[in-house]
């Protein structure tokens, strides 16, 4: 049951993982955003701490201090974001749910229906899996709105598969590429790992430092594939190589096709037409290159499209910022589609230069 009060107030919401990545860029927005009233905000490590003294940039924005997950009043709120890691919000998304609480799991709790397929690539046993039937894969440009704005739960996508799926999503959609040979050449910024302590992201380790990794198998791969078989209606194949780079935000996304169809189309017109409607994403006139710089810190994902010496292989470029489009801004999306809010609310900011 959804609260119905909610509709006309404010939106009281609770954060998990509030000292994590995702969790301080959805306090960037959240901070601002004219209908949400931020009641809870939970770490573990950092329980009594102001959020202020954490994160000095939220000073004079965030007046809380982070609270225990376990004394933290989340059955109060409207909706509970999970900005944590995998396997947490699946044991507690039940009793949120049952007390009318709505759920956006920045997480990959609820993102493949095949519960034994993810529990192959996620390594655990799946909490609720009665849930996952029920979650809605949050990619509004895909999923229908109608979807999001009646959901209880909404599984937000992953930072690669938002820019890969965005990126191939009107090839497929007009059935004019071989789907069983789809690649994805896909680059991430650090932040993609979060702010946990690991060796692979640090300093020396990162920086003037250029790899890829994932190659054997990414659980990112069945995600996308999911989403973009189901747009198919049949299964695709895809090569996905993920690529750590040295910068902090930004996904840029390469992606290969095959034109499976001799007749001659306008790839430009069928991108502009797809997507003239969505306010988060920009198809660039023929010939550009998108930039990463060209959407830090936004909420907008770039496409150009390219058909190198007009040869039957479309090259698409994808960009987003990892933690934005790829995380709290898309989940902010969700959160003012599921509550009845212009869907560009508190998420218009414009992308941050040099
Ligand atoms: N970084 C990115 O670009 C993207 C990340 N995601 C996903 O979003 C989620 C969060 O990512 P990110 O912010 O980068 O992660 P971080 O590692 O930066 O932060 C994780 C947060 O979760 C909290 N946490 C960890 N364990 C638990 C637990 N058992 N119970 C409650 N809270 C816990 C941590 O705080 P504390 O330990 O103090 O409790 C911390 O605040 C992950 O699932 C990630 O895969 C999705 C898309 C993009
Ligand atoms: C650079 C980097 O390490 N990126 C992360 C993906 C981040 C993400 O979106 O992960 P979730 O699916 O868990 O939400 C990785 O490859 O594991």
């Amino acid at each position: 049951m959804i609260k119905p009060e909610i509709r006309l107030n404010m939106i009281n919401v609770g954060i998990v993982g509030g000292t994590g990545y995702t969790g301080v860029e959805l306090l960037r927005f959240l901070a601002q955003h004219p209908k949400v009233n931020i009641k809870t905000i939970t770490s573990r490590s950092e329980a009594g701490m102001e959020v202020a003294e954490l994160f000095t940039s939220l000073r004079g924005y965030v007046d809380l201090k982070f609270i225990d997950p376990a004394e933290s009043k989340l059955t109060e709120c409207d909706l509970v974001f999970f900005a944590t890691p995998n396997g947490i919000a699946m044991q507690q998304a039940e009793a949120l749910i049952n007390s009318g609480v709505r759920i956006i799991d920045l997480a990959a709790d609820f993102r493949i229906k095949d519960i034994t397929e993810w529990e192959k690539w996620y390594g655990m046993q799946h909490a609720c899996p009665e849930l996952v039937a029920e979650a809605v894969y949050g990619l509004p440009e895909i999923i229908s709105r109608d979807q999001i704005k009646t959901a209880r739960l909404i599984a937000n996508p992953g930072c690669y598969p938002t820019a890969v799926q965005l990126g191939f999503l009107p090839l497929i959609e007009a059935g004019l590429v071989d789907i069983k040979q789809l690649i994805a050449d896909v680059k991430s910024g650090v932040s993609g790992a979060g702010r946990k302590a690991e060796v692979h992201t640090l300093h020396a380790e990162a920086s003037d430092n250029f790899k890829a990794y994932g190659v054997p198998g990414h659980r990112h791969l069945p995600e996308i594939k999911q989403g973009l078989s189901k747009v198919a209606g049949e299964q695709v194949g895809l090569t996905f190589v993920p690529h750590l780079v040295p910068m902090i935000r930004g996904i840029h996304a390469t992606l290969y096709a095959r034109l499976s169809s001799s007749k001659q189309i306008n790839l430009q017109d069928l991108y502009e037409k797809r997507y003239a409607g969505e306010a988060f994403v920009d198809v660039l006139p023929a010939g550009r290159h998108p930039e990463t710089r060209s959407v830090r810190g936004s909420n907008i994902c770039r496409i150009a499209v390219h058909r190198p010496q007009n040869s039957d292989t479309v090259v698409i470029l994808s960009v987003t910022d990892n933690l934005v489009k790829g995380a709290a801004g898309q989940a902010v999306q969700n959160m003012n589609i599921m509550f009845g809010l212009p869907e560009t609310l508190g998420i218009t900011q414009i992308p941050l230069l040099p």
